[in-house]
């Protein structure tokens, strides 16, 4: 039998009242990729500061390969045992990827020549794809990860935690990603992966374990757990789910938004109208340019020809978004979407604050968006820094929608909340296109683009598809690959 990479057990966190972890363990053989599946707040990424000696827990123990964990104070000693792949980069932007290699390595080379050498060694010998030279910030988010991993392997770890690793790669990188773990899982690396993707757990992992409200719930072979008891072991509910889809919404009313041979960062040409009560989804690969496109829409970015409007009021940059009625999820909600130090209510209210001005009112409207959007928080004041992953993407959701917007514009409004949350937060969308707002909504899960009236596939810069509803997965995924033009 292999040898456990971890094992936790007794494992007790609070922060003040909140209780993150009550008495859970887990235990994640070598050579195994050990999923672990939970509802927003369940308590998953503090096991995994637990788990890479980011947080001394307050009872419980961890072990590596049978023996004692590392005392806190001595970081190296847990690189070389633990290594975790986080959505947000832990490397240095500004420095080359051979510095970043060799960051914070005790007795680390120093000679620039050297330095380049080794690293394109180590590259070469985990078949990265990727100049030492580079800088990091200049690598896309799957070379990042690439070298992330490779980074962990060479100083000794056999143990990788990706957290939510697949939330920004496109359906190929995702794929050579899975690729990559199963062969290195063939050499002995163990994995726990945390994802809120139910299929890719079956796709790349041999067991899982669920956690819910801070409890350990259980751990199983993934081929005994099918998907809706593994929904019922997350929500402790055995209704199962129901993704609103956009059948059964009527009519859609008078054009709202219009963009009319824009062109900008990344496309070219684009022409889109939306109406009153319709959701028109944006697809296509990471470079696609959708992103670019939606973030032109709400004013972040500037065109290089042609014209957004709402309602005949152009829309040139983020305050004359505003005032013409657009509301926006953005790409990234640390940088664009949240005030981390400001409370859950604060943030909700934020594009309405000026409107806000008694504190009970405040404190309402906080409570009804902890309410509407399914949001897990101690109570409208908490800070949103405080909150977990899944949480925060609510909050910002909750804070698009508050001004009652004309348009919505929402890039991956689903990513990072859990299969049930998404369920409520789609319903959200839905029931504001039913009272006549008009949504775009840019995503890569199909469940998002299922509620869509309408989606447009872009192909290098250029809408080069459109489906009404009724699309099949397979349609939709070849065209967002670029096939069948
Ligand atoms: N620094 C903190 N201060 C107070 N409470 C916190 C802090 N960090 C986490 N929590 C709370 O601990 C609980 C567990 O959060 P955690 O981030 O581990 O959840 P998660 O399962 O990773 O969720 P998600 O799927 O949304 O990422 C949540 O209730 C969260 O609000």
């Amino acid at each position: 039998m292999p040898a456990f990479a971890v094992e936790a057990a007794g494992v007790d966190v609070r922060f003040g009242r909140t209780v993150a972890l009550a008495d859970v363990g887990i235990r994640v053989r070598e050579g195994e990729t050990h999923a672990l599946v939970g509802r927003n707040g369940a308590g998953k990424s503090t096991l995994v500061s637990v788990l890479t000696g980011m947080r001394v827990p307050d009872a419980g123990e961890v072990r590596f390969f049978g023996a004692p964990a590392p005392p806190v104070a001595d970081r190296a000693a847990w690189r070389a045992r633990v290594s975790c792949v986080y959505q947000r980069s832990t490397v240095v932007p500004d420095l080359s990827v051979a510095e970043n290699l060799f960051l914070n390595r005790q007795g680390a080379v120093v000679r620039w020549s050297r330095l380049r050498r080794r690293a394109a060694e180590l590259l070469e010998q985990y078949d990265v794809a990727v100049s030492p030279a580079a800088r990091v910030a200049d690598l896309t988010v799957e070379q990042r990860q690439l070298v992330e991993i490779a980074r962990a392997l060479s100083t000794g770890a056999r143990l990788i935690v990706l957290d939510e690793p697949t939330a920004q790669l496109d359906g190929p990188a995702i794929e050579r990603l899975f690729e990559r773990m199963r062969s290195l899982r063939a050499g002995g690396v163990a994995f726990l992966f945390i994802s809120h993707h139910l299929q890719e757990v079956y796709e790349v992992c041999q067991t899982v374990t669920v956690y819910r409200d801070a409890r350990h719930v259980v751990t199983a072979p993934v081929a005994d757990l099918p998907e809706p008891r593994l929904i019922e072991a997350m929500t402790g509910d055995p209704g199962g789910l129901a993704v609103p889809g956009a059948s059964g919404r009527g009519a859609v009313g008078e054009e709202v938004l219009a963009v009319r041979e824009l062109s900008g960062d990344a496309f070219a040409d684009v022409s889109l109208t939306v109406r009153a009560g319709e959701v028109v989804g944006l697809a296509g690969s990471a470079s696609s340019g959708k992103h670019q496109l939606a973030e032109t829409v709400y004013g972040l970015r500037r065109a290089s020809a042609g014209t957004v409007t709402v309602r005949g009021v152009p829309v040139k940059d983020v305050p004359s978004a505003l005032r013409a009625g657009v509301g926006c999820v953005p790409r990234d909600r640390h940088h664009q979407g949240l005030v981390l130090n400001l409370s859950v209510a604060e943030n909700a209210r934020l594009s309405v604050l000026d409107r806000v001005v008694r504190r009970a009112a405040l404190h309402r409207a906080g409570q009804a968006a902890i309410t509407s959007y399914d949001i897990k928080a101690d109570g409208p004041g908490q800070p949103v820094s405080d909150l977990s992953g899944g949480n925060q993407q609510k909050v910002v959701l909750a804070r698009a929608l508050a001004a009652d917007p004309a348009v919505l514009v929402l890039i991956n409004p689903t990513a990072g909340v859990d299969v049930k949350s998404k369920e409520s937060l789609l319903g959200v969308v839905d029931a504001r296109a039913r009272a006549g707002t008009a949504a775009v909504v840019v995503s890569d899960e199909l469940d998002d683009l299922r509620a869509c009236d309408r989606v447009l596939v872009l192909f290098h810069g250029r809408v080069v598809r459109e489906f009404g509803r009724g699309w099949s997965d397979q349609e939709l995924i070849a065209a967002v690959e670029g096939m069948g033009r």
